[in-house]
């Protein structure tokens, strides 16, 4: 692994590094902020923070303000990229921003030529945590929160782990990809046209299977321009609703799908993981 930048930052440190990844079989970037706890050499608990589409590890990064806020809590932070990256990385023939580069998923795809890099869901799961928590001093307490894909990946990567994270959360999730256009596109390519494989990553679809009870948290702002046609929170509500499954999920009245609604809210998501954790 070899560190590509390393910045204090609210008396932590905030790196960037890269690796070789086994499960994508390419190079990846990913960014880790550390507490000053953990800078002491004390072990920390750590929320991995999963970006949407077009984002690498930096936009979290250098965008929501959320340093501050984990230095108090004593809390790591890790940030990966969100798709396979290089140039043997297969791309969207369309070159849209929607599918493939900056649009991972968070799934292991099934298919050619998808399935040889895109494995986002093992990526996040077993490779990073391995890595990181061999190589900075983090407990293997875990929570997982992003935003709009990200927000999607780590609903459904912690309803599939729930022995894995002590709490999720999420700003502005795709929460029922097999009911909207980013979604169905990402999912038939990368798992294929039977259905039946993408319900393991559509959160409705896991809550109304009757997915274990975790902590959950959910905040939506209600001048989102995708909310109606891609994000359907409202569904999320419904399932929910039904199945006794309680989540807490807040429309915000005004907010958009940008960084400036992360960074108004960001403080109650880490605050939100650090009683779990
Ligand atoms: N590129 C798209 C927007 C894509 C977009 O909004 N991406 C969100 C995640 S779904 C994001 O976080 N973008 C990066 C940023 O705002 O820093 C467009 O131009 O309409």
């Amino acid at each position: 692994m070899k560190t590509l930048s390393s910045v204090k930052c609210f008396e932590g440190q905030q790196l960037q590094l890269q690796h070789e990844s086994a499960a994508l079989s390419c190079t990846m970037q990913f960014s880790v902020y550390l507490p000053p706890a953990a800078v002491a050499g004390k072990k920390v608990p750590v929320v991995y923070w999963l970006s949407g589409l077009t984002c690498t590890d930096q936009n979290f990064t250098t965008k929501a303000g959320a340093q501050r806020i984990a230095a108090d809590l004593g809390i790591a932070l890790v940030m990966p990229d969100t798709s396979p990256r290089g140039p043997q990385v297969p791309v969207d023939p369309d070159n849209s921003w929607d599918f493939g580069l900056g649009a991972g998923f968070y799934v292991n795809a099934t298919q050619a030529p998808w399935k040889t890099h895109y494995q986002m869901e093992r990526y996040v799961v077993d490779e990073l945590p391995e890595l990181v928590e061999a190589e900075f001093p983090l407990q293997p307490r875990r929570a997982i929160c992003g935003h709009s894909m990200g927000g999607h990946g780590a609903l459904t990567i912690a309803l599939n782990h729930p022995n894995r994270y002590a709490s999720v959360s999420a700003f502005s999730p795709i929460v029922a990809p097999s009911q909207c256009p980013w979604g169905r596109k990402a999912l038939g390519h990368y798992l294929g046209e039977s259905r039946e494989s993408w319900l393991r990553y559509d959160t409705v679809a896991l809550i109304r299977a009757g997915a274990r009870q975790l902590p959950m948290l959910v905040d939506q702002g209600t001048a989102d321009s995708f909310l109606a046609e891609q994000l359907k929170t409202d569904l999320l509500i419904t399932a929910c609703a039904e199945m006794g499954y309680k989540a807490q999920i807040n429309y915000r009245d005004g907010y958009d799908h940008s960084y400036y609604f992360i960074a108004s809210f960001i403080e109650n998501h880490l605050k939100f993981h650090a009683r779990h954790l």
